[in-house]
């Protein structure tokens, strides 16, 4: 007999990164395209990935990423083959929906390298997906369900409070060496939650009434909050530290108002109040890709050791084990085997988070990024 499953193949939908020095121009136009970032802008990022040789890390990431979902799910028998496509680099969407399609698949499920709902995050990949399939002439013919936002789940959060109790005894074995740089015991630590920067009007346009009421903010900078706060109350290791979400990665018009504060200018304020040591926690990622080791391990931590503070940036979620099993667990709810959904996620981070997509909320296809 045959198993019955209700998809027949995952996609693994990721960003895209150039793979050498002449992918780089093209790919950041891929990136920007339609979106009014000036020229300097991108000369500037453009030297970021030049430095690394052209190469950014989130595909070879996203190729590991792909190998250990693989073998999860061999291991818990879900005969289901995965693919990869990518937004803005090969293989990109409406090659590998064709692919899929001539593999004889007819119902994908989408798992987005994406922990939150934003227009970055969920709505423009809903739109690529729109696009790859009026390109490829497969309306209709392939169906594309994406899977659902996960910063609220164990998946996330578990990696997230290991990566957040190491960083904080590593700052404070900084802080006693008494041959490091600056050597203060009883030294004060502040954790740095770092997401990317939007502009400030994407960010208040979009999503339900509801949150923006209960966080008195966006509702991208309330998810990002929930979950810093619900990690700062739950990892016995942060108990009365300091905390904020900051931002990095601007982009854009410089007389266009994007969120704030940068998490550069937010050290520097630290370090005049009396602050020894940061913890940078990149939970607005889940890899290591370029935005992370340019933004963070070049400059924050630059301003840091400019500023004599003690620095730690924790890893993201990457291939972290418990990453994999809970995202496979969360794309459990949605495949079924002789009609039973295989698995489910456990939501950690507390709140009502059901109508963050659908009417009101993002899903609904905002038009332009930059409003
Ligand atoms: C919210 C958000 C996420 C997180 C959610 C998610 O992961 O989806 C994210 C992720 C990423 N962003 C990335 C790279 C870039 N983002 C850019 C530009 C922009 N990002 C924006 C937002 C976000 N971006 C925005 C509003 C812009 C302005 C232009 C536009 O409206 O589109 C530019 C253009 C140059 C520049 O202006 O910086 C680049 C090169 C990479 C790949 C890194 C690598 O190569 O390893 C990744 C994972
Ligand atoms: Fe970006």
């Amino acid at each position: 007999m045959t198993t019955a499953y209700n998809y027949d193949a995952i996609l693994l939908a990721s960003f895209g990164g150039p793979e050498g020095q002449v992918d780089v121009i093209p790919f950041l136009r891929n990136v920007t395209a339609g979106h009014g970032i000036p020229e300097e802008r991108l000369e500037e990022v453009a030297t970021h990935y030049r430095a690394h040789g052209g190469i950014s890390p989130i595909n070879q990431q996203n190729r590991d990423l792909l190998a250990e979902l693989e073998k999860e799910l061999a291991e818990r028998q879900i005969d289901l083959p995965i693919y990869w496509g990518n937004r803005n680099w090969d293989p990109y969407f409406p090659a590998t929906f064709q692919k899929m399609y001539e593999d004889g698949h007819r119902k994908i499920l989408v798992l987005v390298t994406s922990a939150y709902i934003g227009y970055s995050s969920n709505d423009q990949y809903l739109e690529d997906f729109d696009k790859a399939l009026a390109e490829t002439g497969l309306e209709g013919k392939l169906e594309v369900v994406k899977v659902r936002e996960f910063f609220h789940d164990k998946a996330f959060t578990a990696p997230n409070a290991e990566f957040l109790a190491a960083g904080i005894k590593d700052v404070r074995a900084q802080l006693e060496s008494a041959n490091g740089a600056s050597h203060k015991p009883n030294g004060r630590i502040k954790i740095h939650w770092v997401t990317h920067s939007i502009p400030t009007a994407t960010a208040e346009k979009q999503g339900p009434a509801r949150i923006k009421e209960l966080f008195g903010t966006d509702v991208y900078t309330a998810q990002h909050q929930a979950i810093a706060d619900h990690l700062m109350s739950t990892v016995p290791e942060a108990e009365g530290l300091d905390h904020q979400v900051v931002f990095q990665s601007r982009s854009g018009d410089p007389r266009t108002p994007w969120l704030e504060p940068d998490i550069n200018d937010q050290i520097e304020e630290d370090a005049e109040n009396g602050v020894d040591a940061v913890v940078v926690m990149p939970f607005g990622f889940v890899s290591d890709h370029m935005e992370v080791i340019w933004d963070l391990d070049t400059e924050a931590e630059e301003t840091a050791g400019e500023k004599g503070l003690a620095f730690h940036r924790a890893p993201t979620t990457g291939i972290h084990p418990g990453f994999i099993s809970g995202l496979v667990d969360i794309m459990g709810e949605y495949i079924t085997r002789d009609g039973q959904p295989l698995a489910s996620g456990e939501q950690t981070v507390p709140g009502d988070w059901s109508d963050l997509t659908g009417e009101g909320g993002w899903g609904t296809r905002v038009e332009t990024q930059q409003g």
